[in-house]
């Protein structure tokens, strides 16, 4: 890399996007990290200090335009641009449809749909004024192209994600910003340890079973880590993809095939 640039990685406190952080960290850039869980942040940032790397972090709520862009001023404050911003913030939520209330649905679709949104906003924004295209690269996942049984809402906003990642490829291309998703299948991180808590509590199961069910549904044979996501992340922050994009590309040991 000539000059070193500058990866923005929301929900980046811990799991999918801290190992992201780590493994963009790695390939050279300049890592700002964001989480709302401020405690948790602070603690990420000492780690990555204590690894030589350069870090900034804004404690702040993807859901809202306002901390969007505010993430991406203290991005730009500390290290001048943002090259690579990474929608990773997500939530999920486990129930069947008849239980669904319209405060669940209203809080899920804020932070996985609007925040992309706002997001995608502040980063092409400033990609715009550096007039030398960026990299947009968001959290979708299996569940964007495969609905499942107790996670209809969840799914709902994973294929909206993939829907706003076709759509702003298309507007953002004149800018030479690509916009594409990464599609994790099951990683072990603390969301998947609240749904299978929830789903295990729907079926009737021990604490552990729907992980389990859904892992046996894997075709290499193991759950995932952070680290074969971030792998997969690193090329989509890197020139290497430079000619893709609008994608939403599966990353999940064989799950789903399409
Ligand atoms: N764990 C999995 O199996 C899969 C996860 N994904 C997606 O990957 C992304 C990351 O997932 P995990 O690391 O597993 O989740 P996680 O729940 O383990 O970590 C997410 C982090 O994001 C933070 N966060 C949540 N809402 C936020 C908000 N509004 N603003 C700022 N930070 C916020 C949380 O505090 C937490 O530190 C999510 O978008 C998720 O939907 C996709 C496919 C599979
Ligand atoms: C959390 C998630 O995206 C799935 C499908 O497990």
């Amino acid at each position: 890399m000539n000059q070193q640039k500058t990866a923005v990685i929301t929900g980046s406190a811990q799991g999918i996007g801290k190992g992201i952080a780590l493994r963009l960290a790695k390939d050279g850039f300049n890592i700002v990290l964001n989480d709302l869980n401020e405690d948790l942040l602070h603690e990420t940032v000492r780690e990555f200090e204590t690894k030589q790397i350069k870090v900034a972090a804004f404690v702040g709520d993807a859901a809202k335009q306002n901390d969007q862009r505010a993430l991406v001023e203290k991005a730009v404050d500390r290290f001048g641009s943002v090259d690579v911003f990474i929608n990773n913030a997500g939530v999920e939520q486990v129930a069947p449809i008849e239980e669904i209330t319209p405060d669940q649905l209203e809080s899920l679709f804020q932070v996985n749909v609007f925040g992309v949104v706002y997001g995608i906003q502040a980063a092409a924004e400033q990609m715009k004024k550096q007039e030398n295209g960026g990299k947009i690269i968001n959290a979708c996942s299996i569940a964007g192209h495969q609905a499942y049984t107790m996670l209809s809402a969840y799914c709902a906003t994973k294929f909206a994600v993939r829907s706003f990642t076709q759509s702003a490829a298309q507007e953002y291309a004149k800018d030479k910003i690509t916009v594409n998703a990464y599609c994790p299948g099951i990683v072990g991180t603390s969301m998947w340890e609240r749904i299978d808590e929830a789903m295990s509590r729907y079926m009737n199961v021990e604490k552990g079973e729907a992980f389990k069910k859904f892992a046996e549904g894997i075709a290499l044979g193991r759950t995932q880590e952070p680290e074969d996501v971030a792998n997969f992340v690193s090329y989509l922050a890197s020139t290497d993809s430079d000619y893709m994009t609008g994608q939403s590309i599966m990353i999940d040991g064989g799950i789903v095939f399409n």
